[in-house]
């Protein structure tokens, strides 16, 4: 339940609409209600008065004043349900974008270091159908249950002045049906409401892997088989929710099975009340209407609180994400970025986690304000980890590293990253076109700006033979592009952050040799009065820088 309390309070600043729609929910059930009661002993009213006239006597009744009661209720009740799904939607619609701009917010600090380790269709999948699932607690649980107490004390209160017995009767049956019910159907559903969130996020996450390994799957001649088992993840997730959905259909048979009993129950002391003159005609139809309306409230529970668990399940998921230390922990008083941007490593080793061995031991290193190191070595020695130290994804577990002569621990984050331009084989372009994967190193670049980009990355010839130039659309990751265009593009980006210190992982990686030293030459030219620190595989890089190290299972050595 606390995870679910914790949703609660992001719902604050929502209060008005949320409120809103209770206040509409309840004028809605209160005219509902009323109409059936009303309806019940005015037709009943109407028929004695007629029996009355019938027999010779006259009787005074006023047909006017209750019809047009039921008039305005009917009226009250279309227009209340009307505005009920309007504001208690736009409100969880409110509530939803809410969350997700808080739990992207929750994201950033976790996205150096922490998020790499997370399955992409894993994260997408608690972001978009996790968050969805939160819906259901205002919709579907709050506003129904704060609805159902309110009615059930009314009607219990209101019956009561016409027959005690029936009104403690009923008001029992109800607190059955919207406590001890629901309670039972929360207990037997919640084994499968939880099973198929889980179920549904990896489904999720094998259809994504599919998709994007759709090209390898096909030449190896294994689409087959992934797709057979995901037709039987499929079955299974099927077989569970038709178990959910017999369960929600016995809860329901249920729950009207009590409102007939109730209904059966509150004929007979209606009819031994009148019997004894107690009630009149008119009023035991009243009170029976009036009990047969009354259960309308407390139908959503049980089926509401046998997903609960669902709902539970995902708020759970969400806030695994979200509380997961960061792999660094921002400084209280941030200070400002330095005026020189010189490198410093002092005795830096680092592991990724206690059970694993070092990654990097006892590195030392100083790259001065414009200096220009190449990192080489073996796959797996280290050499990304050491850029990733640089730029802070990690802390070291032992050492310091320095920019401008002060720990980067001391630097706000953002402003920290502001200080490095990188480049790398996987340099990410987003599904949109080549001038917004560039406006992504500077939003506000001018056009001078991008063509001196886009010049300088040897994109001119490329983008001039497009018809539709800047505005081609790249494809999803890119894919509309070849690798050395996309690398180009990157190389652009780069020009136009303009950071004075450059993180260079392997970029000219899977190029051929001519782009290869195409992108050099670019680079030596733009990377002149910067600090430059490349780890690359490749002879053609050597030249410009002016040290070359090798890594050695974290061992870094001057060659
Ligand atoms: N997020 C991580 N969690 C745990 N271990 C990791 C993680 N990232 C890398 N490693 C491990 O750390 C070691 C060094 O990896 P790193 O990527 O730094 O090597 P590299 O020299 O850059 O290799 P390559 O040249 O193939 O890119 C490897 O053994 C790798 O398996």
């Amino acid at each position: 339940m606390k995870d679910l309390w914790f949703f609660l309070k992001l719902f604050k600043p929502h209060s008005g609409w949320l409120s809103g729609g209770i206040i509409l929910s309840l004028l809605t059930a209160f005219a509902s209600v009323a109409l059936l009661t009303l309806s019940g002993w005015f037709i009943s009213a109407s028929a004695i008065a007629g029996l009355v006239a019938v027999d010779g006597n006259t009787l005074a009744f006023n047909f006017m004043l209750p019809a047009a009661q039921i008039r305005a209720l009917a009226i009250t009740r279309t227009l209340g349900r009307y505005g009920e799904r309007v504001v208690t939607h736009e409100a969880t619609f409110r509530v939803l974008a809410g969350i997700r701009c808080w739990f992207f917010r929750q994201l950033i600090p976790l996205v150096p270091g922490r998020l790499s380790t997370m399955r992409s269709g894993d994260l997408l999948s608690r972001m978009t159908a996790d968050i969805d699932a939160l819906d259901a607690l205002y919709l579907r649980l709050l506003a129904p249950a704060i609805v159902a107490a309110i009615g059930v004390t009314a009607v219990t209160v209101f019956l009561a002045f016409y027959a005690p017995v029936i009104s403690l009767a009923t008001g029992l049956m109800l607190v059955i049906a919207s406590v001890w019910t629901p309670w039972v159907f929360n207990r037997l559903g919640r084994a499968g409401a939880e099973e198929i969130v889980v179920l549904a996020a990896n489904f999720r996450i094998r259809q994504l892997d599919m998709i994007q390994g759709l090209a390898d799957l096909i030449a190896n001649r294994a689409y087959g088989r992934f797709s057979d088992k995901l037709g039987q993840f499929s079955d299974l997730m099927i077989d569970i929710q038709r178990r959910n959905n017999r369960l929600s259909a016995v809860s329901s048979a249920f729950t009207l099975l009590l409102s007939q009993v109730t209904l059966l129950m509150a004929l007979v002391l209606a009819a031994i009340a009148f019997q004894d003159g107690l009630l009149s005609g008119a009023d035991s139809a009243l009170v029976v209407f009036c009990v047969t309306a009354a259960f309308e409230l407390v139908t959503p529970l049980p089926q509401a609180m046998q997903m609960l668990a669902k709902t539970q399940k995902a708020a759970r998921r969400i806030r695994q994400i979200t509380e997961m230390p960061p792999t660094i922990i921002p400084p209280t008083q941030a200070i400002a970025l330095p005026d020189s941007y010189g490198l410093q490593l002092n005795d830096v080793s680092f592991r990724y986690s206690d059970q694993q061995d070092r990654v990097l031991k006892n590195i030392n290193l100083t790259i001065p304000q414009g200096g220009k190191i190449a990192i080489v070595g073996p796959s797996g020695s280290g050499k990304t980890t050491l850029l990733q130290l640089i730029m802070r994804y990690y802390d070291p577990e032992q050492g310091s590293v320095l920019l401008g002569g002060q720990n980067i621990k001391q630097f706000d984050s953002d402003e920290l990253m502001s200080c490095f331009g990188v480049l790398s084989q996987r340099s990410q372009l987003f599904a949109a076109t080549i001038k917004e994967n560039l406006l992504i190193a500077k939003p506000d670049a001018s056009a001078t700006e991008l063509n001196a980009a886009i010049k300088a990355a040897g994109l001119e010839n490329f983008i001039a033979y497009l018809p539709e130039g800047l505005d081609t659309w790249v494809g999803e990751s890119g894919v509309k592009v070849s690798g050395g265009e996309a690398r180009r593009i990157a190389l652009a980006r780069l020009y136009l952050k303009n950071a004075p210190v450059l993180v260079l992982d392997e970029p000219t990686e899977g190029l051929d040799a001519d782009t290869e030293r195409d992108v050099f030459t670019a680079l030596a030219d733009f990377a002149r009065d910067k600090t430059v620190i490349m780890v690359t595989h490749r002879e053609a890089g050597l030249g410009l820088v002016d040290v070359v190290y090798g890594m050695e299972q974290g061992v870094l050595r001057e060659l």
